[in-house]
């Protein structure tokens, strides 16, 4: 692959470019038209009467009108077949896009277990993961809300006690204001002591503080972090603890984080040095994969090649592959963008 064939005169054509996706929920990847296929064949009755009215209810206003969209898409989600499904056309899709490396969020939390054991559920996630082994590499992240008690978390981590040798990281998202990080050290400390890395959504809709107590939980990483932008101090510490990024443009654009892509502080954070990434989050309801974001964020801040290089190392190396993988990526980088 050489240089021309990604970038035209007129543009770069992204979904060539090797990519990673390392914060995108699973639950946020189901289209409108496999929401309603899934609802029909469960006898779930819908508050939109065709996916085009779904789509019409995708203009958000904020994280917490998203997420109740989000949660009612979930009540879909049913039988073994419908993980598996959701599973595959994600891998599917993000393979289609160039994503070589996914790292997805799953939240057993929201399912009703007397609807569907935790065993089938996980049985048809990793089953879907298996099959599409050869075309994408993938790890799963497990992940609670924060709007639940602490105590809910904790049993969420044990729960997943038969499958933590496929899970790679522990997460934690949902309405993040008024709910900082730091009463979830419990939680936190758990899943660093079963030997997780940790990752916690932080300085999406929340202060700079909320990013700040997610440093001192020892996170790996941080999901969004928009908000460290008005803080230099807690962007020289990130930079210095090399603590990566997973930065949702289009997803900060759709919830109205930012007004506009030209206000997204990713390009400033890059030059300031941080590891910041680009992910796609709910692509389903945000109507943009991985391809999509980066072709936004370029359009909007203007990237040089050498950023376009910087931020797809960046994702390699925030990801949770092992050492030698990384370095096959990094390679294949190098020679999408300059050979
Ligand atoms: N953007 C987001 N922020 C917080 N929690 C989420 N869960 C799914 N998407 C989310
Ligand atoms: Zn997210």
């Amino acid at each position: 692959m050489t240089l021309l064939s990604i970038k035209s005169t007129q543009h770069y054509d992204f979904v060539k470019l090797p990519k990673t996706d390392l914060h995108v929920h699973l639950e946020g990847t189901l289209e409108p038209e496999m929401l309603f296929k899934f609802a029909a064949r469960n006898h779930i009755s819908l508050p939109w009467k065709n996916p085009k009215c779904l789509y019409e209810a995708c203009k958000f206003r904020d994280l917490s009108g998203f997420l109740a969209v989000y949660y009612k898409g979930c009540e879909v989600l049913v039988t073994e077949q419908d993980f598996y499904d959701l599973t595959h056309a994600y891998l599917q899709r993000a393979s289609a896009d160039g994503v070589v490396h996914t790292e997805f969020f799953f939240n057993p939390q929201i399912f009703r277990k007397e609807k569907l054991p935790l065993h089938a559920i996980m049985r048809a996630v990793f089953s879907a993961v298996h099959d599409m082994q050869e075309r994408i590499s993938c790890l799963y992240m497990g992940t609670v809300m924060r709007t639940r008690p602490v105590e809910e978390a904790l049993q969420a981590l044990d729960e997943l006690t038969p499958w933590y040798h496929q899970i790679a990281a522990f997460g934690m998202g949902g309405a993040e204001n008024g709910n900082p990080p730091s009463r979830f050290r419990p939680y936190f400390d758990a899943c660093r002591e079963r030997g997780f890395r940790i990752c916690v959504h932080a300085g999406e809709e929340g202060p700079a503080a909320y990013v700040h107590e997610a440093v001192e939980l020892n996170v790996d990483r941080i999901d969004h972090g928009n908000a460290a932008i008005h803080d230099p101090d807690l962007m020289q510490t990130l930079v210095e603890k090399r603590i990566p990024l997973t930065m949702c443009p289009i997803s900060n654009l759709r919830l109205n984080v930012v007004k506009n892509l030209s206000e997204h502080p990713l390009k400033q954070m890059l030059s300031r040095g941080l590891c910041v990434t680009i992910n796609s989050d709910d692509p389903a309801y945000f109507l943009g994969y991985a391809s999509d974001n980066w072709a936004a964020v370029h359009q909007a801040l203007n990237l040089t090649t050498n950023e376009i290089f910087q931020l797809a190392i960046n994702g390699i190396d925030a990801s949770f592959l092992p050492k030698e993988q990384k370095e096959k990526w990094r390679n294949q980088i190098k020679t999408a963008l300059y050979s």
